[in-house]
C-alpha cells in the first residue's frame, strides 16, 4: 500500500491502462473488463483488474497533468509491478490534417515540463514509445480500419495558453501534432525503470478549428481507442 494507492500486492495485472479521468477508468473496467473489481479508490483516482479477451488487465486513473500521472505510475512499477503502460487519453489537435475523433499515437512526447527537463542537465532526452507497443497499435489500427496518426505529442503543463494557438509557437512547424498533459513524463518514467509505455489518445478539440466533442460525448466516440489499447496490452 501507498499514500496514494491501497490496492494490495498482486491486484494489479502487468499491463495497465492509464486514463487521466478516473470516470473513465470506471467505465473501461465495468464497459470492456470481465469480472472487474476496484483495487483503488483513495482520492477517487480510481483503479480497477479484471480480464480482457481472458487476459489480466488493469486500468487506473492518472488524473490530470505531469506530477499527478508520476506518482500513480511510479508506484505502479515499484510498487505493484506494472510492465506494460498504456495511457488512454484525450487530446488537442495542433494540426489540420488531425480532425476530431481521430487517433494519436505518440510516437514522442516532447514537453515544457521541469519534470522531464530538470532530469537530465545540459541534454534535451527526447521521450519516446516503446517500439513493440508502437508497432502493434499501429498493425491493429490499420486490421480495424481505423483513422490513425503517428507522431510527436506535446505534454504541456499548461492547458490554457495566455496566447492561445500562438503559445504552441513553432511545436506545429516542427511536425508536432496534438497536445496533452501526460505522454512525456511517463515515457521518461518507463525509461528510468525499464518498461514500456505507450501513450494513445483521441483527438476531442482541434486547435485550429475550435470543433469539439463534447464533455458528454467524449466517453462514447473513446471505444475505438480502448479496444485497441486493450488489445495491445494484453499481448504485449
Ligand atoms: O482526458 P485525459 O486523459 O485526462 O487527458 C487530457 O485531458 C486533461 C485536460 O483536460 C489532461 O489530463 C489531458 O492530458
Ligand atoms: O491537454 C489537453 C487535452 C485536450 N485538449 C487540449 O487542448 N489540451
Amino acid at each position: 500500500m501507498t499514500p496514494h494507492n491501497h490496492a494490495k500486492e498482486g491486484d494489479y495485472a502487468e499491463a495497465v491502462l492509464l486514463p487521466g479521468d478516473p470516470l473513465r477508468a470506471k467505465w473501461i473496467a465495468e464497459t470492456f473488463f470481465e469480472n472487474p473489481r476496484l483495487v483503488n479508490s483513495v482520492r477517487n483516482c480510481l483503479g480497477y483488474t479484471g480480464t480482457w479477451k481472458g487476459k489480466p488487465i488493469s486500468v487506473q486513473a492518472s488524473g490530470m497533468g505531469q506530477p499527478s500521472l508520476s506518482i500513480y505510475v511510479h508506484e505502479l512499477i515499484n510498487n505493484y509491478g506494472a510492465k506494460t503502460l498504456i495511457r488512454v487519453g484525450t487530446c488537442g489537435g495542433l494540426n489540420a490534417k488531425v480532425k476530431v475523433r481521430d487517433v494519436i499515437l505518440a510516437q514522442a512526447a516532447s514537453t515544457d515540463s521541469s519534470i522531464v527537463k530538470g532530469r537530465f542537465g545540459a541534454f534535451n532526452f527526447a521521450p519516446i514509445a516503446d517500439f513493440g507497443l508502437l508497432r502493434s497499435a499501429a498493425d491493429k489500427a490499420d486490421a480495424k480500419g481505423l483513422k490513425f496518426h503517428a507522431g510527436n505529442m506535446l505534454s504541456s503543463d499548461i492547458f490554457y495558453h495566455a496566447d492561445g494557438f500562438a503559445g504552441y509557437d513553432k511545436l506545429p512547424d516542427h511536425g508536432v501534432i496534438g497536445v496533452e498533459m501526460e505522454a512525456a513524463a511517463l515515457y521518461t518514467l518507463a525509461a528510468r525503470f525499464g518498461v514500456k509505455a505507450l501513450t494513445i489518445c483521441t483527438m476531442t478539440d482541434c486547435l485550429i478549428t475550435h470543433e469539439e466533442i463534447s464533455a458528454d460525448a467524449r466517453q462514447t466516440s473513446l471505444k475505438d481507442m480502448v479496444e485497441l489499447a486493450l488489445d495491445v496490452a494484453v499481448e504485449a
